[in-house]
């Protein structure tokens, strides 16, 4: 689904590259959590594979098209995303027109057009806002209209960018719900999250985000929940020792 080889990116007028040589692969289906340091390059990085930035060097492919060749239009079917500011991704004035673009671009129209919204409109708890300008919602609304502008068009891949934050645990409910119908339509997700018990509940793989390359790739549960084993200590089982007089809290050595 994704193939990321060698990617570099440096900002203009950075003093270096912030991705250097990243190689990342995620197969469809997947639901991976992007995890990393303030200013390791997380939401760079998801901008790079959205498209909205171009690479410095390095290809990244989703579904076999490099993803920097494409415009907007050919982009879309590909991908969806969901910034930290849910503002940054809604410009019309009505909540129901929100929805009503990215339908259009898929070429829906008539009363199939007015049966989708009302379906997204209920699906994302916004039926009776469906008529306000969706920055006068509050802040969990206003991120459920953002994800209602992405649950009505279904991308294969959805890139979400601290997806948790502004709900409460009313609108938190509502979202996890369109994420449970995402994973059985088989949606791949890719999510930056500094929410360690959201990332432990919904994403079996994590990767961490480190001096411009993915310093660790693996079970998140083991990654976030658990320290890393000494060094001395996996020394000493390699050598086939016992090493209870190393005993390191939480592991059996
Ligand atoms: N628009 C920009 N122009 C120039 N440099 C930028 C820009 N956006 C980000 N950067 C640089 O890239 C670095 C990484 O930023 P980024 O937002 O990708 O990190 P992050 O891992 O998502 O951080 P956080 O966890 O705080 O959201 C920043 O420290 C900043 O130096």
């Amino acid at each position: 689904m994704l193939s990321i080889k060698k990617l570099d990116y440096q900002w203009v007028g950075a003093e270096k590259p912030l991705i250097n040589g990243l190689n990342l692969t995620i197969e469809t289906g997947e639901w991976v959590a992007l995890i990393g340091d303030n200013g390791a390059g997380k939401s760079t990085l998801l901008r790079l594979i959205a498209g909205l930035l171009k690479p410095t060097g390095g290809h990244i492919m989703v579904q076999g098209r490099d993803i920097a060749t494409l415009k907007a239009a050919q982009r879309a079917p590909l991908l969806g995303v969901l910034f930290q500011e849910a503002e940054r991704q809604i410009f019309r004035h009505r909540v129901r027109d929100e929805i009503a673009f990215g339908l259009r671009l898929q070429g829906v129209r008539g009363d199939l057009l007015q049966q989708h919204i009302a379906q997204t409109l209920t699906l994302c708890g916004l039926s009776d806002v469906a008529d306000a300008h969706p920055l006068d919602l509050h802040a969990g609304q206003r991120r459920m209209v953002a994800v209602a502008s992405l649950a009505c068009v279904a991308p294969p891949l959805l890139l979400l960018d601290e997806p948790s934050r502004d709900f409460d645990s009313y609108w938190l409910g509502i979202f996890i719900n369109w994420l449970e119908i995402c994973r059985a339509q088989g949606t791949t997700v890719l999510a930056i999250s500094h929410d360690y018990s959201f990332v432990k509940k919904y994403f079996p793989r994590a990767i961490r985000l480190a001096d411009g390359v993915i310093t660790e790739d693996g079970n998140s549960n083991r990654m976030l929940f658990m320290p890393a084993i000494p060094k001395k200590i996996r020394v000493a089982c390699k050598r086939g020792q016992h090493p209870s007089n190393l005993k390191y809290e939480g592991y059996n050595v």
